[in-house]
């Protein structure tokens, strides 16, 4: 197979996810037209985030079902379609309840597009190079956060709401061209199909999926892993860095934007690790927690406002978190057989936005406890609602040692180094 052919196909998927994440996030820098166009509140504002991440996270299991029924090229079809509706339907609303609904569909077309990429990869990539370029798909997808932030602000400011959201749809019916054109599921054929499952079939393989402790290991992984970089890059970040650490707007956005491109670095660095040290990569995981929750620590503990160079510092680590998370879908991928994958995907992408969804709701749950009826927030009260991340770490480490504890006891460790954590004999889960 031709060499410049995958990699086509892999930058068509990486186009698509990248718009994902740019429908995702183009919200983030609208917050003040939003208020004023649907005259809503702060709590109703944080709704449409919490209404997406809620669509996305409920969607993924039934998503990586479609998509080993149906192939990635016709799930992403129906994600980009979707999608754009949304942001067409987001453009025309000028009531709250019809934005809502808008905010659902582009939340279910963003569900259907990761999964289906990550299967690209493992259908068109030598073995050896999968954890890699699923770390880079993963990681250079966020630049679409990036293009959400500037651009948008800039089509906000000089084309308004309506004409601002509809020109980001019209870039899906470019990509749907591209997606058409040049996307195939395999090498060898334009669709790549599971056989049609009755409901028990069905139930019976996610059983299966469920079943490994390997999946549950990824699971796991993916829930301690990204939350802390969503609730700085999704919701809190840019509250926190100015009305707790009175840093400038200009200074906590360019915070943000360093989270995003902290990614890009993280990337190969894991890609190689992973691929290379596939016995350890719960280890590396836990190393990422650990640095995140000392280095929060260190800000939540300092006395006033932290140095600007703490909160860098606290930027590049946290950043690690999202490449962290790709580890869950790695594991999940030599823990499930290929007609699996992207339902295990599915059952493993749960976990991170489960927890990214309650933290953000906790946090803003903690503040307006601590500041009741006020729309600033003290210091003293962020430090105790950022906090709550804590909780979910301490879940998330103890669940991890338990599930890396039932594959090593399952699986050795020359399997594992030869690119499987899959137990031969699926048991039934404790
Ligand atoms: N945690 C992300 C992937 C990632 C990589 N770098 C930063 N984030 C993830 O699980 N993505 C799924 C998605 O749909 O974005």
């Amino acid at each position: 197979m031709s060499v410049s052919r995958r990699h086509l196909v892999w930058s068509v998927g990486l186009l698509l996810y990248g718009l994902a994440v740019f429908h995702r996030s183009s919200l983030a820098v609208a917050g003040l037209a939003a208020s004023e166009r649907f005259g809503i509140s702060a709590s109703q504002l944080a709704s449409f985030t919490m209404l997406q991440l809620l669509v996305y996270a409920s969607m993924q299991i039934p998503v990586g079902l479609m998509v080993d029924r149906f192939g990635s090229r016709t799930v992403l079809t129906s994600a980009v379609i979707v999608v754009s509706l949304g942001q067409t339907a987001f453009a025309l609303a000028e009531s709250y309840p019809v934005a809502l609904g808008a905010r659902v569909l582009v939340g279910a077309g963003d569900a259907m597009t990761f999964i289906c990429v990550l299967r690209l990869v493992t259908s068109w990539f030598p073995a050896r190079q999968i954890p890699l370029v699923s770390q880079l798909t993963g990681n250079l997808g966020q630049l679409g956060a990036l293009a959400a932030a500037a651009p948008m602000t800039w089509a906000l400011g000089e084309l308004g709401w309506t004409r601002a959201y509809l020109a980001s749809a019209v870039v899906g019916a470019v990509a749907l061209v591209a997606l058409r054109l040049v996307l195939h599921d395999a090498p060898d054929r334009a669709h790549l199909r599971g056989v049609p499952m009755t409901a028990r079939a069905l139930a019976a393989s996610l059983g299966a999926s469920w079943s490994q402790p390997g999946t549950r290991l990824g699971l796991w992984i993916h829930f301690s892993t990204p939350f802390s970089p969503a609730l700085l890059g999704l919701l809190w970040g840019f509250p926190f860095f100015v009305a707790a650490e009175h840093r400038s707007e200009a200074v906590a956005g360019a915070l943000i934007s360093l989270l995003v491109l902290t990614n890009l670095g993280y990337g190969p660095l894991l890609g190689w690790l992973v691929g290379r040290h596939p016995w350890h990569r719960s280890t590396v995981t836990l190393v990422i927690v650990g640095a995140m929750a000392s280095t929060w620590a260190v800000v939540l503990l300092w006395p006033g406002d932290a140095p600007l160079w703490l909160l860098v510092v606290l930027v590049l680590v946290v950043g690690a978190g999202g490449p962290g998370s790709m580890v869950g879908f790695d594991v999940a991928r030599t823990s499930n057989p290929g007609h699996r994958t992207a339902s295990a995907s599915g059952i493993i992408n749960v976990g991170g936005f489960t927890s990214s969804l309650i933290v953000i709701v906790a946090v803003g749950i903690l503040l307006d406890l601590q500041t009741p009826g006020e729309s600033s927030y003290s210091p003293q009260a962020f430090r105790w609602a950022l906090a709550f991340q804590y909780l979910l770490w301490g879940l998330g480490v103890v669940q991890v040692l338990r599930w890396r504890r039932r594959v090593r006891q399952a699986v050795g460790r020359d399997q594992v180094e030869a690119g499987s954590t899959m137990v031969a004999v699926e048991s039934t889960p404790a």
